[in-house]
């Protein structure tokens, strides 16, 4: 039974795994922050619709990548509102807090997710680290505390768990026998179970 209670009083966040490539990004903001984020954003999701203004593009990295990456624009001129018309989810990633400020009171009123790099009681959400093996993805976050930490996590996991190669053949594998599988949805859900903990035991040993 799910325990609602359960360890939940200090991390509230809600995690999810966005289809950037279905949705339209916008970022503000062409300096340091506004690469780190731009990097983050394509590494795990190198297709996604971005738009990205600046008033000045202080890290020339970003038009390196704007020429590999034919799904991101760059509009260099100040941010205006209608830079929010036909987009889903929001990154301020400027040195002003009094504009990230006034943006996000735009953002709120037209329901964008936004995620505002330099005040994290402004987010509506916050990027995380990124463990990847294959098609398994793993996302850290600790809860805003320590970005350095959830760095080191990632380090962490990406050390510990089975390398790419292994986590890709095991998740294929699993694939093929959930294809394959017939019967109920119970039966299905059983049968999974079962084959998985064989795995889980070996880790163990
Ligand atoms: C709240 C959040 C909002 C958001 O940006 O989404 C946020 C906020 C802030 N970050 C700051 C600083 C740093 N951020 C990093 C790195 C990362 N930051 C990321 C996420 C987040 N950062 C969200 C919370 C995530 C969580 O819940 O844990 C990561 C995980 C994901 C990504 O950005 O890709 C990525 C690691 C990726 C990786 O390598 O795996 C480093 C370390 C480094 O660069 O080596 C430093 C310097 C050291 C330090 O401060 O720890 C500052 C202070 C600025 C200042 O002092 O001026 C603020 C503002 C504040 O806290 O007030
Ligand atoms: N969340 C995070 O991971 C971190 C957040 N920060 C914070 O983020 C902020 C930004 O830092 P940096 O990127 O280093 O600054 P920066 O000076 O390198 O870049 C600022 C960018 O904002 C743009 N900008 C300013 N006003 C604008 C406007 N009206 N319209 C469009 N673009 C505009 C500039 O043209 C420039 O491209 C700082 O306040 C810093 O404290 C810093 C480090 C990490």
């Amino acid at each position: 039974m799910t325990d609602f209670n359960d360890n939940n009083t200090g991390n509230t966040l809600f995690p999810v795994f966005l289809k950037l490539h279905q949705l339209h990004l916008l970022i503000v903001g062409g300096g340091n922050v506004g690469l780190e984020k731009l990097e983050a954003v394509l590494k795990s999701s190198p297709v996604a619709r971005v738009t990205l203004v600046a008033g000045e593009i202080r890290r020339p990295e970003i038009l390196e990548i704007a020429k590999n990456h034919p799904n991101l624009e760059v509009i260099i001129r100040p941010f205006q509102m209608d830079d929010l018309d036909g987009k889903d989810v929001v990154i301020l990633a400027t040195d002003s807090r009094p504009l990230h400020a006034t943006i996000k009171t735009e953002t709120r009123k037209r329901h964008l997710l936004t995620n505002v790099a330099d005040t994290p009681d402004l987010c509506d959400f916050y990027l995380c680290s990124v463990v990847k093996k294959g098609d398994m993805k793993i996302g850290v976050s600790t809860n805003g505390k320590s970005p350095t930490l959830a760095k080191r996590m990632r380090e962490y996991l990406t050390e510990s768990l089975p390398d790419s190669d292994s986590m890709q053949t095991l998740l294929d594998n699993l694939k093929e026998v959930r294809d394959k599988l017939g019967g109920d949805f119970d039966y299905k859900v059983q049968k999974l179970n079962e084959i998985t903990s064989s795995w889980l035991e070996e880790r163990k040993d």
